[in-house]
């Protein structure tokens, strides 16, 4: 698969602060890719070097296999990382009209870009009248005039409400569908989930995690289990069974079993039962990507 963006032990320094911490990471063509992270964890920081408005303290990126001058490469680019703006008193067409003048790209292309982001009917109303969101879509439809291999975004749906965040994340799905590659970086791990299909999870500027968002919830998961009376034998027993890593027991007296290994809810009650075990509770359950994120993020 053909990457798109490489980054290699990319580093940035703000005096002490260490914003970006040797950061490394593909992206490859066609994929949507998460970068989240708590706030402060060096999101803005990392969108702002590859797209050359931050200055790296040390390491690499190069864009299409550095085939091409950063400068080329981002004609390639669409990217939305400050607060949309445009003229209050032009309309939608008009404030795109000029962006393609701007940027030196064909106008043949604003009444596509402005149906991609359900604006089209409005195009004839001034910037002014918009709502955040519709805001925010005008500037996805600017750009992508130049018809971008990739689309960035900074936290595309803060500060917007349910519907507007609704509307915003369908349109990226839209825009991937038709095979644009996605970057975005976000704080909030159900947008990663829901349009993202691989994430790179930073904090403090480390990457803690990067692959599928969906293999983030593959781990074996966790077992709860309880007893009338025989929880003491139960925790000795479980932590001499092949594929219990740890036994743990919560105030209300269950026993969390973690796996490290894929085990069935009958498999176990098969083996505790001849062991004379009787359960009177038994549940598999898998950890969210909410658990697995705080894990991820916790002070280790
Ligand atoms: N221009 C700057 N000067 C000094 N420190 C900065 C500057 N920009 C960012 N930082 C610091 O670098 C760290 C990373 O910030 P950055 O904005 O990249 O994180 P982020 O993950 O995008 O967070 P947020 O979601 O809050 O924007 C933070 O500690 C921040 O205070």
């Amino acid at each position: 698969m053909e990457t798109i963006l490489s980054l290699k032990n990319l580093d940035k320094k703000y005096g002490p602060v260490h914003a970006v911490n040797n950061l490394s990471f593909e992206i490859k063509k066609g994929n949507v890719y998460g970068i989240l992270g708590p706030n402060g964890s060096g999101k803005s920081t990392t969108l702002g070097i590859i797209l050359n408005v931050v200055n790296r303290t040390s390491g690499e990126f190069s864009w299409f296999n550095g085939n091409l001058s950063t400068h080329e490469a981002l004609k390639k680019v669409g990217a939305i990382i400050e607060r949309p703006n445009f003229y209050p008193y032009m309309t939608a067409a008009q404030n795109l009209k000029l962006v393609c003048k701007i940027k030196g790209v064909s106008q043949d292309n604003i009444n596509e870009k402005l149906k991609t982001v359900n604006l089209y009917e409005r195009r004839d109303s001034k910037f002014k009248t918009f709502s955040l969101g519709m805001k925010q879509r005008l500037a996805i439809a600017s750009a992508l005039l130049n018809n971008p291999e990739i689309l960035i975004l900074d936290e595309p749906t803060n500060g917007l409400d349910p519907q507007g965040i609704h509307e915003i994340r369908q349109i990226i799905k839209k825009i991937a569908s038709n095979g644009t590659t996605i970057l975005l970086a976000s704080h909030l791990l159900d947008e990663v989930e829901k349009v993202c299909s691989h994430v790179v999870v930073i904090r403090k500027g480390v990457k803690l995690y990067e692959g599928r968002t969906d293999e983030i919830t593959a781990s074996h998961g966790f077992l709860d289990l309880n007893t009338k009376d025989q929880n003491e034998a139960l925790i000795a027993i479980l932590n001499e069974f092949d594929g219990v890593s740890s036994v743990k027991t919560e105030l209300d007296g269950m026993l969390i079993a973690t796996l490290n290994r894929n085990v069935s809810a009958s498999e176990i009650n098969k083996f505790l039962f001849d062991k004379n075990i009787v359960l009177t509770h038994l549940v598999k359950r898998k950890p969210s990507l909410e658990q697995q994120f705080l894990t991820l993020t916790n002070d280790k």
